[in-house]
């Protein structure tokens, strides 16, 4: 299997999925998605797999970044599935690495997991990788470990990510691991709270520094105006205001809350910083007993997260409710609370199992594709195999001797080499035909055909023009023993023991041998040794009368 990027080769597809990428970049993500739909369409009228591969890589981003995640996974399984069928390891991290992130938000953690794993090892394996690939599959894989609420695994992988990027200099890039350290961390915290009553220790998380200094003191950096970095330092903020509200600093961590939310409203409303955002206004009325709007935050965070498909914020808000309930001694709305909560579990459960019997049947249909390839690929070497040989001899036939004979002719005329072609025809073949029957002549024909491939060593090729006349290409010939070749091809003809193939039978061949010349055609060549073989015919008729 080629392990080469999956590239576009036609200039207007690479257009729009160039742009489509830098729309997804500058966060114009509604004007990216339809470049890249126009991308697909155009990619599938020209029948172009690698166009089609990316184009629903793009589509698949775009999808996330909206929050659309059922359509992310689905569009994502794609991309990943065509670069996997057209052997684009590269490509296939990429789409993995995308899906990966998309199974852990929706609550297939142990799909996100597999996705993630397989991301890292292509993206390691692959030389076409592009550099960042791997820091980023680490990345996702730290999301998926964190996720399956396996810290330790994702504070080691998010940490290997963060040195990725900054062993390259990339020091906005390296605030998206950064900011997946401190959100996995923040739920660790959470957890420890639900199920001891209180946070374990807060210490780990506020030694995640929140910004690398080199961020900090280039803040007009290119990469840094980018909107995928704005968001995510957003996000990066949101976790300070959580750990300062964690350490009951309230004021400072709501004023924090209203700066975020006075630069979302500036045009960045990312549903991932919105809902963020709902969780930490949450907290910051819980921790000051403001139960009413606690409550009103919790499920507003409820709503919002199930329309955006998280289904991992979907499952805390559900723990937060289900805490402030019980804070207040609303036992029954809690253990209501609960009830939804395991109800969203099992049907997480049932989701993730049915995609999984869907991703079978997209191994299998690979699978029968391959195969399906696989034969057509055979057919069709097998019926080029018959397109240029002769049916009756199965040596080569003309159309054969016309596709091979240019480049040897111009390969000869470089290397000084001269090859030679010898005409053979069989003398008074119509007669053999009249006198003993067509099934002899066909019998004789093969014959003569076996005689001749003997001459043949590599390189050299034996041809049935068509009637009685046959064709032996020899890749090289000496001049002084062009004669010999000629001489010795009609001896063979003339003492083979054709009473073996019917009685009173005998057959006799003329040959002529012409070496290539550097203005020659194949027609040219062909020409030239038709007349030197006609001169040797006619002056054995000639002998013979
Ligand atoms: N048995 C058989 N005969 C064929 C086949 N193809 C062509 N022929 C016959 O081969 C004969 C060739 O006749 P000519 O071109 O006159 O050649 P010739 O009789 O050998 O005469 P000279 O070349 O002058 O010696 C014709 O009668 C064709 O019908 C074939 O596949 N099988």
């Amino acid at each position: 299997m080629p392990d080469a990027p999956l590239l576009s080769s036609d200039p207007t597809h690479v257009t729009l999925l160039f742009q489509a990428q830098a729309a997804l970049m500058r966060g114009d993500v509604d004007f990216s998605q339809t470049l890249s739909k126009s991308a697909l369409l155009h990619a599938q009228r020209q029948n172009d797999a690698a166009g089609q591969a990316r184009a629903l890589l793009y589509l698949a981003q775009g999808d996330r970044q909206l929050s659309r995640l059922r359509r992310a996974r689905e569009t994502a399984e794609r991309a990943a599935q065509m670069f996997q069928t057209h052997g684009d390891a590269a490509g296939e991290a990429e789409a993995l690495t995308t899906l990966a992130n998309v199974l852990s938000l929706m609550g297939h953690s142990a799909d996100g997991l597999e996705a993630a794993m397989l991301a890292l090892k292509l993206s390691q394996s692959s030389p076409a990788s592009h550099p960042l690939a791997e820091a980023m599959a680490c990345n996702y894989l730290g999301v998926a470990y964190a996720c399956s609420q396996s810290f330790d695994n994702a504070a080691e992988l998010l940490e290997r990510s963060v040195r990725m990027f900054e062993a390259q200099g990339l020091w906005a890039e390296s605030c998206l691991p950064r900011y997946h350290q401190r959100y996995a961390e923040m739920h660790r915290c959470f957890l420890d709270r639900y199920y001891h009553g209180t946070f374990l220790s807060l210490d780990r998380l506020t030694q995640i520094a929140a910004l690398p200094e080199q961020v900090t003191s280039q803040p007009g950096s290119v990469r840094s105006l980018l909107c995928p970095y704005r968001k995510t330092r957003a996000l990066l903020d949101l976790t300070h205001a959580f750990e300062l509200c964690w350490q009951g600093d309230l004021d400072e961590a709501s004023r924090r809350a209203d700066t975020i939310s006075a630069s979302v409203a500036k045009g960045m409303r990312q549903p991932a910083v919105i809902l963020l955002e709902m969780w930490l206004r949450t907290e910051i009325a819980w921790a000051a007993e403001d139960w009413m709007s606690a409550e009103a935050h919790a499920q507003c965070l409820l709503q919002s997260a199930a329309r955006a498909e998280n289904e991992h914020l979907r499952a805390t808000a559900y723990l937060l409710l289900i805490q402030i309930y019980s804070a207040q001694g609303k036992d029954l709305q809690a253990q209501a609370q609960q009830r939804l909560w395991k109800m969203q579990e099992m049907h997480l459960r049932k989701e993730a199992l049915h995609s999984r019997e869907e991703r079978v049947e997209w191994q299998m249909r690979v699978r029968a594709d391959r195969q399906a390839s696989r034969h057509l690929e055979e057919k069709t070497r097998h019926l080029e195999r018959l397109a240029m040989q002769d049916a009756l001899t199965g040596l080569y036939n003309r159309r054969y001797l016309e596709q091979i004979v240019p480049a040897l002719l111009s390969d000869a005329t470089e290397r000084q080499r001269a090859p030679a072609l010898v005409f053979v025809d069989i003398d008074h073949f119509k007669q053999i035909n009249d006198r003993f029957s067509h099934l002899v002549g066909d019998e004789v024909l093969r014959t003569v055909g076996r005689i001749l491939s003997g001459f043949v060593r590599e390189g050299d090729v034996s041809v049935r023009l068509g009637g009685d006349e046959f064709v032996v290409l020899f890749s090289h010939v000496e001049a002084q023993s062009s004669t010999s070749v000629v001489a010795r091809i009609h001896k063979a003809v003339n003492e083979f023991d054709w009473h073996s193939v019917h009685p009173g039978l005998s057959v006799s061949a003329s040959a002529g041998l012409a070496l290539a010349d550097s203005q020659d055609t194949l027609a040219s060549w062909l020409h030239r040794c038709d007349l030197q073989m006609y001169v040797e015919k006619d002056s054995r008729y000639q002998d013979l009368a």
